[in-house]
């Protein structure tokens, strides 16, 4: 399916090795942008949009450290890996997650019958579809009403992981569009506070609960579903009117029809839909309420405009592949560990969170798809908070720190709070603008000098020098749309893939969650008395016997 090889084989690889170890000590971003005035219109890409809504955007990529010869070099990597096969084979429907012998169609669920896609269930995506619109439409118009006969007032998404995720950070992303009179909550965790402090907010008579499970089995969500299962009949008292107030997301529909959700008020999806790639599928029912089905569909049609440009376009110009091998670039060979993600919107205050799952749990892997140990770093450590308010927290690590912190700065051009005649909106662009321009060329100790006078202490002068030469991405686009952020949501999707093709894992596995999950079943069923604690080491046992001690029911 891939390759079959460690990407350090490739030919390419050995060659950036090569060019890494004889480059790196002198490539500086402040040579690289006076030598060639022409960089940035080299290193810079606009999106356009050939279906679906408009939806354009402005990638610069001229402050990272390469050159055009290194550039393509990493190209050659992405074809030595057969990135292009893969992503051929992705979108035929072949079953690429071969762990779990499933194909990998989150494109299908956003395709609108464009590309012919072979799979079973890719022909019901329409209807399902169409089943949101009418449910999202009637309950936003009142229509769908509770046990009481009044509308719904409250939504509550219970999911956790690819069934919270996405719905969180979409909803916020597009508040602008929402419906204020209808509010949103996500429980997740299994934390009893969670659900607590969410249903003090609301009333059981004008609140719907929807059980968000791909597997229908997981500890957190079902658990969260029995307790709001219970809450709501403390009031409601008749079991008949759960029909009107819980609605399941789900593939496994013996499971719903098992916990008292009728088959009706289900909305389906299917195994070739990853939990971190599912938020197109029936799991944006919560975005499809609070935004209205119009604006999810174009959220679609934004994300199915990206699909396309990946598909279509050469290498030299495909977004995602870009992204990705300036990813590989610091992640394989300068060793840096992790990748901010630095949205100067305070609507995408959840996207560095949402591809934390995104990223960590697609491209986490040290075992190829072959079976082989990997002797390179895999997925970076994805983390970032909305701008400026890092700024003042840990951008001083990024600029001065040990480390090497390659960082996508993500920006509107126009606000949609344009607050103070969008004096907020130029403050915070300014800010945009400049971070990594300070990242990228920093300030030396002539200039510190300079500004300090003669006779400043040498230590203050070297505490106040910047290095430069951090890398970033710039990322700006008009407005924030549904489109829009459609398209940057697939953008990122497809960068993570096209790493995981190069670095031979299978991006779309999950194993590393279920051992923990194993053990906790075990040690749930020790909990009650400390003579049944057994079969652990010390520590884990004398943690269990502590909370034996203090634990009040
Ligand atoms: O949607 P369900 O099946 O409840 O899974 C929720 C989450 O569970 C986790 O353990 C992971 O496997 C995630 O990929 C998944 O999104």
């Amino acid at each position: 399916m891939t390759t079959g090889k460690l990407a350090s084989d490739y030919e390419a690889w050995k060659k950036l090795q090569r060019i890494y170890d004889d480059q790196h000590a002198s490539l500086t971003m402040k040579d690289l942008f006076a030598q060639d005035p022409e960089r940035f219109s080299k290193f810079s890409r606009e999106y356009n949009s050939t279906s679906g809504p408009d939806v354009t955007f402005l990638l610069d990529y001229s402050k990272n450290l390469v050159t055009e010869p290194i550039f393509e070099e990493l190209l050659r990597l992405v074809r030595e890996a057969g990135v292009e096969q893969v992503r051929d084979k992705m979108f035929a429907g072949e079953h690429i997650n071969t762990s779990e012998d499933r194909a990998v169609l989150h494109v299908a669920l956003r395709n609108f019958d464009d590309f012919k896609i072979q799979e079973a269930g890719t022909d019901e995506v329409s209807g399902v579809l169409e089943h949101m619109k009418e449910f999202s439409d009637a309950v936003r118009s009142g229509e769908w009403k509770g046990y009481t006969g009044k509308a719904i007032k409250s939504i509550v998404n219970i999911g956790i992981g690819g069934s919270d995720l996405g719905p969180v950070m979409v909803t916020e992303a597009l508040k602008t569009y929402a419906k204020r009179d209808l509010d949103a909550h996500f429980v997740s965790n299994i934390d009893g506070t969670h659900l607590a402090e969410t249903l003090r907010s609301c009333d059981p008579e004008t609140t719907l609960f929807i059980i968000a499970s791909k597997t229908f089995t997981t500890q957190e969500t079902i658990t969260n579903a029995e307790s709001a299962r219970d809450w709501f009949l403390e009031a409601a008292k008749d079991k008949k009117h759960v029909a009107k107030h819980f609605v399941a997301l789900s593939t496994n529909t013996k499971a719903v029809t098992a916990f008292g959700i009728s088959q009706e008020n289900m909305f389906a999806f299917w195994d070739w839909v990853g939990g971190r790639y599912s938020l197109w599928s029936a799991i944006g029912l919560s975005i499809a309420l609070v935004i209205g089905f119009e604006h999810f569909e174009e959220l679609l049609k934004g994300a199915h405009g990206m699909d396309k440009h990946f598909k279509e376009t050469k290498l030299e110009e495909n977004l995602p592949v870009i992204l990705a091998v300036l990813g590989i670039w610091y992640n394989d060979f300068y060793g840096a560990q992790t990748h901010a993600l630095l949205p100067y919107d305070q609507y995408l205050h959840k996207f560095a969170d949402y591809f934390q799952q995104g990223d960590m749990e697609s491209n986490g892997k040290s075992v190829t798809k072959a079976g082989h140990r990997v002797g390179y770093q895999t997925g970076p450590i994805i983390w970032g908070a909305a701008g400026t308010n890092g700024q003042h927290s840990f951008y001083q690590l990024v600029h001065q720190g040990t480390k090497l912190i390659p960082a996508d700065f993500i920006a509107p051009a126009t606000t949609h709070n344009p607050i103070a005649s969008s004096k907020h909106h130029r403050i915070l662009l300014s800010n945009f603008f400049a971070q990594p321009e300070a990242l990228a060329f920093g300030k030396t100790e002539d200039e510190v000098r300079e500004e300090l006078g003669k006779k400043a202490e040498e230590v203050v002068v070297k505490s106040k020098v910047f290095e430069g030469n951090r890398p970033s991405n710039s990322i700006m686009f008009p407005v924030m749309t549904p489109g829009t952020l459609g398209a940057l949501i697939a953008l990122y999707e497809h960068k993570i893939f096209v790493q995981g093709v190069v670095w031979g894992i299978n991006s779309f596995d999950q194993m590393g969650v279920e051992l923990g999950k194993v053990l906790a079943k075990n040690i749930l069923s020790q909990l009650e008395k400390p003579e049944d604690v057994t079969g652990h080491d010390s520590s884990t046992t004398g943690l269990i016997h502590y909370y034996q001690k203090y634990r009040k029911e």
